[in-house]
């Protein structure tokens, strides 16, 4: 692993570092936010998964998330959305290839290669992070924005146990049935609709749901809640009776002002799941 940089923030450390990665077959980077907390010994850790067009670096410098988890004593991992490089298969479009993971195993050519974020982020990079820095694995959170919210929210259901918490700003909430979703999963999984179920919050949800609070944030005035489809994870949760809140935010887009705005309420809600 290479140090890119490392910043005094808040206290705490903001680091950037890139690895070799095995899973996506490339080089990968991420940023690592260590509250002064982490000198005394091992901190909880709150995963913030990012969303189209995203690398590493955009919600570690416009989230303000730092400020938060320096005063609740909690890390901040800021992986990458996909592999990159000039190996890596990409696709003119903004929403597909580099940048557009969605975090699931790609299975199809070109993609199946590289594209394995699913396995990246719950497999390779936890054991990169705890085998390299002071953190407790076993206080962890997870959340995201818009793709990362997808990839935060079918993680958490997959992983009972691990995670105390999870959260969302503006989620892909049902993919299967969005063109952000139904394109990606036909590209990356192919077209049997089977394989894209375990990818998908809102089926997981009517399946089986999150054992630990659930808060999801989306704004009123997102210019891509008809292919977010928040409606149907809602009342996904409503018929789970899903503990948590699921809240529409009156005026709110779904840019980085919204998600920095609630990012305060979100830090402390995972703060309360991992002190607790
Ligand atoms: N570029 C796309 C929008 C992509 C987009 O809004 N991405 C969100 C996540 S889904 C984001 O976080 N963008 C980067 C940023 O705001 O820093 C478009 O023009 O339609």
């Amino acid at each position: 692993m290479k140090t890119v940089s490392e910043s005094r923030a808040f206290g705490g450390v903001q680091g950037v570092y890139t690895h070799p990665s095995g899973t996506c077959d490339c080089d990968m980077t991420f940023g690592l936010f260590l509250p002064e907390q982490a000198e005394d010994g091992p901190v909880p850790l709150l995963w913030f998964l990012s969303g189209l067009t995203c690398t590493h670096e955009n919600a570690m410098v416009k989230s303000g998330a730092q400020r938060w988890a320096a005063e609740a004593g909690i890390a901040l991992v800021f992986p990458d959305t996909s592999p990159r490089g000039e190996a890596v298969p990409n696709d003119p479009a903004y929403d597909l290839g580099q940048g557009a993971g969605f975090y699931v195993n790609a299975s199809q050519e070109p993609w199946a290669q590289h594209f394995q974020m699913w396995d990246y982020i719950t497999d390779e990079l936890p054991n990169v992070l705890f085998s390299a820095f002071p953190l407790a694995e076993a206080a962890q959170a997870i959340t995201g924005h818009s793709m990362g919210g997808h990839g935060a929210l079918t993680i958490a259901m997959s992983f009972p146990g691990r995670f105390r918490s999870v959260s969302a700003f503006a989620p892909i909430a049902n993919p299967v049935a969005s063109d952000w979703g139904r394109k990606q999963f036909t590209a990356y999984l192919g077209a049997d609709e089977a394989a894209w179920a375990g990818y998908d919050a809102t089926l997981m949800m009517r399946r089986y749901g999150f054992d630990g609070p659930m808060l999801v944030d989306q704004g009123t005035k997102d210019q891509f809640l008809d292919l977010l489809k928040p409606e149907a994870l809602a009342e996904a949760m409503a018929a789970r009776r899903q503990g948590g809140a699921f809240r529409m935010q009156k005026g709110y887009d779904h840019s980085y002002f919204f998600v920095s705005t609630f990012m305060e309420e979100h830090v402390a809600f995972h703060a309360q799941a991992l002190q607790g």
